[in-house]
């Protein structure tokens, strides 16, 4: 399938400090792109250069085949659609207006929102289960409501891809799997997604690709399913971690080291730890 967005060679460095070393990758129509790594890895700026926010020093990005260097920014902002991570706007915004900005691209110099907009703003909420929210101030809203707010004003905007900073990041369990759910459900109708998440599960359940970046530099790139294993979790997070399979069909990362008893030797020194303060007490 042809890349709807796709990186080529992309390198970035700040000062001398190389953040992004030779990364390609690509998602099509109908796929979700997770990228994953340790603290530092280079996610974030992956998808600055992805959004056209900055310029990468080496490769490119192209945007449906073209170069997104000799694209406009309102151009960029018709197809490619962001949803950043912890928004906190300045104004007490209702949530329709929130929403209602994701048409501005879309819009000429002089122009007014109409009813069209409010109704393709409205049916956005609506689609995303928060229609009832479209009169409240965006700044009252939780953490959760904000983010599902962002995600339909990228509906809104009407862009064929939506890249998310991790979108699940504060969300409590519930709504972090509502929210993997219905970002599926977009891509099946047919848009390229791509997240960046601390979750190697959140990439197994949602499926699709999963990109892993360490230091700057994808250690993996393939299938969910078959990059997200055992070896590939320790060489990226530094730590053992399992992957098992569960009975009913899929697949859950599980921490090799926690929840078990320590080792003997680890766990007489505690005891002994807490019984000398109890004495010096
Ligand atoms: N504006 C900046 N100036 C200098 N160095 C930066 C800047 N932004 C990022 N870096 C460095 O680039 C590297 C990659 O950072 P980046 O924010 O892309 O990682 P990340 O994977 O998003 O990390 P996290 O998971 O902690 O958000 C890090 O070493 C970071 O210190």
């Amino acid at each position: 399938m042809t890349a709807l967005l796709a990186a080529e060679n992309l390198g970035h460095a700040y000062g001398r400090r190389v953040a992004l070393g030779d990364v390609s990758l690509g998602v099509a129509p109908g796929q979700v792109l997770s990228i994953l790594g340790p603290n530092g890895g280079g996610k974030t700026t992956l998808l600055k250069l992805l959004l056209g926010l900055a310029r990468p020093q080496s490769g490119r990005v192209l945007l449906d085949g073209q170069d997104m260097a000799g694209l406009s920014a309102k151009n960029v902002a018709r197809r490619l659609a962001y949803v950043p991570q912890n928004h906190r706007p300045a104004f007490a915004y209702a949530v329709l207006e929130v929403v209602l900005m994701g048409r501005l691209p879309h819009k000429p110099f002089w122009f007014r929102f109409g009813k069209a907009d409010e109704a393709l703003a409205l049916a956005a909420l609506e689609r995303l289960g928060i229609g009832h929210l479209a009169r409240r101030p965006y700044t009252d809203l939780s953490g959760g409501e904000r983010q599902l707010t962002l995600i339909a004003r990228a509906l809104a905007q009407d862009a064929a891809v939506l890249i998310l900073d991790e979108p699940a990041s504060g969300l409590d369990y519930g709504a972090q799997l509502r929210l993997l759910e219905r970002l599926r459900a977009l891509a099946d109708e047919g848009r390229a997604i791509v997240q960046s998440t601390h979750f190697p599960d959140h990439a197994l359940w949602i499926g699709g690709r999963a990109a892993l970046l360490r230091r700057g530099r994808i250690i993996a790139e393939g299938p969910a399913d078959q990059v997200i294993n055992e070896k590939n979790l320790q060489r990226l997070y530094d730590c053992p971690i399992g992957v098992e399979s569960l009975p009913g069909g899929g697949r859950i990362c599980a921490p090799r080291n926690l929840g078990r008893p320590a080792p003997a030797e680890d766990s007489a020194p505690i005891s002994a730890i807490s019984a000398g303060r109890d004495k010096r007490q």
